[in-house]
């Protein structure tokens, strides 16, 4: 009886261990097949996410029979520089690209503040400047450094939607026109902005509030005249941010709002441009270890509070009539089928302050500081005003018609340092698709590294020289259009998802840079201290160190301008 006993416990504990070893060995198994799949998918070129759907997908298509029709149409003749890449590899239909580390991939080419310098690096490395393959985290990118397959993403109709952060998420982007999906609803956001805010009518209507806004930032430089140091970011995002207010929310006046406006536009930057690692690695989703949740939430009701009472004050303005229509006029005119909702309403009216603001301010702190490095371009520029503007001492916009070397400066500063080096937000490929005879699948996110392009020694000639004559057709250079049609310059994009505020951005930059190099000399401070060229990429793509410099008034004779000008 006994001896059976003891038998019962022997098999009882034996079948408990039994069971823990074999949870345990489940569990060990379990990690040694996740570690073996993670450095297996890491293995292949483009890193973790590219051998995901490798794996999945692309042997799958390539070796069962049911996708023979499809396969047909895989390219078969990569381009050569990337064959060579290839030359180790069975497969020659794979991206090349750089394998980061397992599961993260390459997050430390986006997570730096110089990720264009990055990429390109990457890109050469591998001899994927054409189109290179690169894994953050879980999601699989592309990216080209070359003007001919830049046009293939951003032209095409694939890539025509946008990889939606978190971020862009909870601050409501999805329902703005930057972030909202390709269709119904982004087209008609599209046509009422072309309409109402963009059409060269609205903008001919505006240029009385730049001329204002003008005279403001040359009283307020003027100010600082005698020597003294001046940063001028600080200005022009004043008068950049006071212009899509006026714009856009019809206010004239600071009433106090701008800066409460300014905090939260900075704070949406800021969301914006950090990389979340949780968009990327699924697992660190719910940590939030970076804030970036934390941080929406707190912003959003702020945001809806400040533009919801725009908006409630232009509902019962009983005085608002066509005279004074603004953007927030129109778009609570809708009706039928383009009638927006109030959050809707919310998210496109606040796109555009967010937007229309610092691209702008940041082109012109690259103008002015080349213009201090180049003090012979800024004495050219000057001349060629003095001359179109003639005895009447005062700049308009219907002057910058008659301009030919200062367009070709503010070419060559959107060449050199364009505000989107990766063309500010990616794209998204609706469809799976082929890329300079690559397939891609869909969902891919796709960059285009203007940076790279606007750089490239054989795209330009002598492309790290500051020559604006490149673009002066009787100086020896060409005709060239900034706007999209030409993929070796393309600073606003290109294809359907181009900026819609090209005309307007560049209408504001060109006339203020022309007021404030009429008004002033731009000088550095003694010895160059000031303008340090070195970029920061956080939304935009800015000068690390703030441009200080020193500026005079301008005091040109009225006989010497008439001597000019009758010559
Ligand atoms: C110097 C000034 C500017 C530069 C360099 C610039 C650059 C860009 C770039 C590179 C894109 C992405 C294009 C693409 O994916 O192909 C873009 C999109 C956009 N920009 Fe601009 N931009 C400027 C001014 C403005 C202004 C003044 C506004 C509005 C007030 C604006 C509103 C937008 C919007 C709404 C989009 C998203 C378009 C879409 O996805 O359909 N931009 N911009």
């Amino acid at each position: 009886m006994t001896s059976h006993i003891e038998n019962l416990w022997v098999l009882a504990l034996a079948s408990k261990c039994t069971q823990e070893n074999i949870a345990w060995s489940l569990l060990i198994m379990a990690i040694l097949i996740w570690l073996t799949m993670s450095f297996y998918y890491w293995s292949h070129p483009g890193g973790p996410a590219w051998g995901k759907y490798y794996s999945y997908f692309y042997y799958y298509h390539r070796y069962c029979s049911s996708w023979t029709s499809k396969k047909t149409s895989l390219p078969t003749q990569p381009h050569q520089e990337q064959q060579r890449c290839f030359s180790s590899n069975e497969d020659k239909n794979m991206i090349p690209g750089p394998k980061g580390y397992p599961i993260i991939g390459s997050m430390a080419l986006l997570s730096s503040q110089l990720a264009h310098h990055r990429i390109l690096a990457a890109a050469k490395a591998c001899n994927a400047t054409r189109l290179m393959a690169f894994s953050l985290g879980d999601t699989r990118a592309i990216v080209t450094c070359h003007p001919d397959v830049a046009r293939e993403i951003l032209n095409g109709t694939v890539f025509a939607d946008r990889p939606v952060k978190e971020s862009a998420y909870s601050l409501m982007f999805n329902r703005a026109i930057g972030f909202a999906a390709h269709g119904t609803y982004w087209r008609t956001l599209r046509r009422i902005a072309a309409t109402h805010l963009f059409s060269p009518k609205q903008i001919k209507a505006s240029e009385i509030q730049r001329a204002e806004i003008a005279t403001n930032m040359a009283a307020r430089l003027g100010g600082a005249c005698g020597g003294a140091a001046v940063t001028v970011r600080e200005v022009l995002k004043t008068a950049s941010l006071s212009h899509m207010m006026r714009l856009v929310f019809g206010y004239k006046k600071n009433l106090g709002m701008e800066g409460e406006l300014r905090g939260l536009v900075e704070e949406g930057y800021d969301l914006l441009g950090t990389l979340n690692w949780g968009d990327h690695l699924p697992f660190l989703r719910d940590f939030d270890f970076q804030r970036i949740r934390f941080r929406c939430t707190e912003l959003v009701p702020k945001v809806n509070r400040f533009v919801g009472s725009i908006i409630d004050e232009h509902r019962t303005d009983k005085n608002r009539n066509s005279a004074n229509k603004d953007f927030v006029d129109v778009l609570l005119s809708l009706q039928g089928p383009d009638k927006l909702s109030e959050s809707d309403m919310i998210a496109v009216l606040w796109e555009m302050i967010f937007r229309g603001t610092d691209t702008v301010s940041v082109l012109i702190e690259w103008i002015l500081a080349r213009m201090v490095l180049h003090p012979d371009v800024q004495r050219k520029v000057q001349d060629e005003l003095d001359m179109v503007i003639g005895s009447r001492g005062t700049i308009t916009e219907d002057d910058m018609a008659a301009l030919v070397y200062l367009p070709a400066v503010v070419k060559e500063v959107l060449r050199l340092h364009p505000p989107g080096p990766l063309l500010s937000w990616a794209r998204l490929a609706i469809t799976d698709t082929i890329v300079d005879g690559y397939h891609v699948p869909k969902g891919t996110t796709a960059m285009v590294n203007m940076w790279a392009i606007a750089r490239d020694p054989s795209v330009w000639k002598d492309p790290l020289e500051f020559k604006p004559e490149r673009f002066v057709e009787n100086e020896g250079g060409v005709e060239f259009s900034v706007l999209g049609s030409d993929l070796r310059l393309a600073p606003f994009g290109s294809g359907r998802r181009v900026c819609p505020g090209k005309t307007l951005g560049l209408a504001t930059v060109m006339f203020w840079v022309a007021s404030l190099l009429h008004k002033f000399e731009w000088l550095p401070l003694d010895g160059m201290d000031g303008v340090d060229l070195s970029e920061v990429l956080r939304l935009s793509c800015e000068m690390a160190k703030p441009l200080t410099v020193k500026v005079c008034p301008r005091h040109v004779s009225n006989d010497i301008i008439k001597a000019n000008y009758e010559n």
